[in-house]
């Protein structure tokens, strides 16, 4: 793209004020951000302002879980079935792993987080371990694709190559990235990070099919016979990846996804809720979740929207080739974003100072005709960590790890 192209682009959103330094950047830097914007959507950032507005919910109903006491009757058989889909070759993993240890007060990808007490224990190890649990018992490998994301990819891929993939076999390990998302003022202006860059930040879990999908890594799945993706965040170091039982349980069910769910441990509890949405599946994300919905009861007297999600989801692949191409809804989402003051210096708010627009995995759900809640045992496969001590942090995991016998 040359200057005039990117000067139209930005002109038919409004946003020429990207260009506003260039006559000051190198040749290299000119050309690097011509790229930037011939590769940015800038009409996000309009359809994000008016998001606010137009993200409405449907008629929202309470959507009930297959529940511990059915699942341990059913275990056996659940097993079996997803024992041997794994043998077949027929389920991959994907790890979320995009994000930064930034709440914990890192500079590096989350997943290479030290959580050890006597010894080094990485988020990354951990979730490894886990998975070859699965490995062990099938006698299989299972193909493990790894989401990155252009602020960590680098770091990833050399961490887990310099500490040999924790004991994973490599040849069934792949990467890719995740897309990126320009932020914005509160007025949807993409604000500059740098003089010859745009701000932007990691577009949100609700992109990893299609980002799989552009880099190949989808085709080459369903080429290998992957029919079934089990997608996990990066922070719960509890939980079971390709769990059997699981699989056995979705597949079973005849659904087109499972999701993973816990009983709130309180109303208020930072977790997406399972429901029906105009009687489809559906999630509402915690902060969306409106007081008289938290505080609903069923006929038991039991909160009504009582099964929070904890991101660990089993897709079908061919479900997922349905909906690739459909837009998901945009969430604005209220953040600090490094960008440069009236004078061109970079400052780092203190606080929010715009938007920065994600989609969402929980959104794809929807999309969908049929989705299991499977319920776990939050004490044992929920361990997440958001933050460094309190709630939902590396201290509360390191007391999750030690009560299921996992030496740090
Ligand atoms: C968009 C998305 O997937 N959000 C997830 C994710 O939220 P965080 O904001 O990353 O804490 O993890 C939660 C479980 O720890 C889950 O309940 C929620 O739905």
């Amino acid at each position: 793209m040359n200057y005039q192209e990117a000067l139209a682009k930005l002109k038919s959103y409004g946003q020429e004020h990207v260009l506003m330094y260039y006559n000051e950047l190198t040749k290299e830097q000119q050309e690097a951000l011509l790229t930037q914007i011939d590769e940015t959507d800038f009409s996000i950032l309009v359809s994000g302002r008016e998001a606010a507005t137009e993200n409405k919910k449907g008629v929202i109903t309470p959507l009930t879980a297959m529940q511990l006491p059915e699942i341990e009757a059913k275990k056996e058989e659940f097993r079996a079935c997803g024992l041997q889909v794994i043998r077949e070759g027929k389920v991959g993993a994907v790890l979320l792993a995009g994000g930064m240890g930034t709440r914990l007060g890192s500079d590096d990808p989350k997943g290479m987080y030290d959580i050890g007490i006597t010894k080094k224990v990485y988020i990354f190890q951990r979730l490894i371990e886990n998975l070859m649990d699965v490995v062990r018992v099938a006698e299989s490998w299972i193909p493990l694709y790894i989401m990155t994301s252009e602020k960590n990819h680098e770091a990833t891929c050399q961490f887990l190559y310099d500490h040999n993939y924790f004991g994973y076999n490599s040849d069934y390990v792949t990467f890719f990235k995740q897309e990126m998302a320009p932020a914005s003022d509160y007025n949807g202006k993409v604000y500059m990070e740098e003089k010859g860059r745009i701000a932007t930040s990691p577009n949100g879990n609700g992109g990893w099919y299609s980002s799989m999908y552009k880099w190949g890594i989808a085709q080459k799945a369903i080429a290998d016979g992957v029919e079934w993706l089990n997608v996990f965040s990066v922070d719960n170091v509890l939980q079971r990846i390709a769990d059997p039982c699981f699989i056995g349980a979705v597949l079973t069910a005849g659904c087109s996804v499972g999701a993973k769910v816990v009983k709130k441990c309180a109303p208020d509890e930072k977790v997406g809720v399972m429901c029906l949405e105009d009687g489809r599946p559906s999630i509402i994300e915690y902060y969306e979740l409106t007081e008289e919905l938290a505080a609903a009861k069923d006929e038991n007297g039991d909160p009504a929207y009582y099964f929070g999600v904890i991101l660990n989801y089993l897709f079908r692949v061919s479900d997922l080739e349905t909906i690739r191409e459909k837009k998901l809804p945009l969430h604005v989402v209220e953040k600090k974003i490094t960008c440069l003051d009236e004078n061109g210096e970079q400052v780092k708010p203190e606080k929010p100072n715009g938007y920065k627009y994600e989609q969402l995995v929980l959104d794809m759900i929807h999309e969908l005709d049929s989705c299991l809640p499977f319920e776990v045992d939050r004490r044992k496969e929920f361990a997440p960590i958001k933050n460094k001590t309190g709630v939902d942090s590396v201290e509360t995991a390191r007391e999750l790890c030690k009560e299921n016998g996992i030496k740090l």
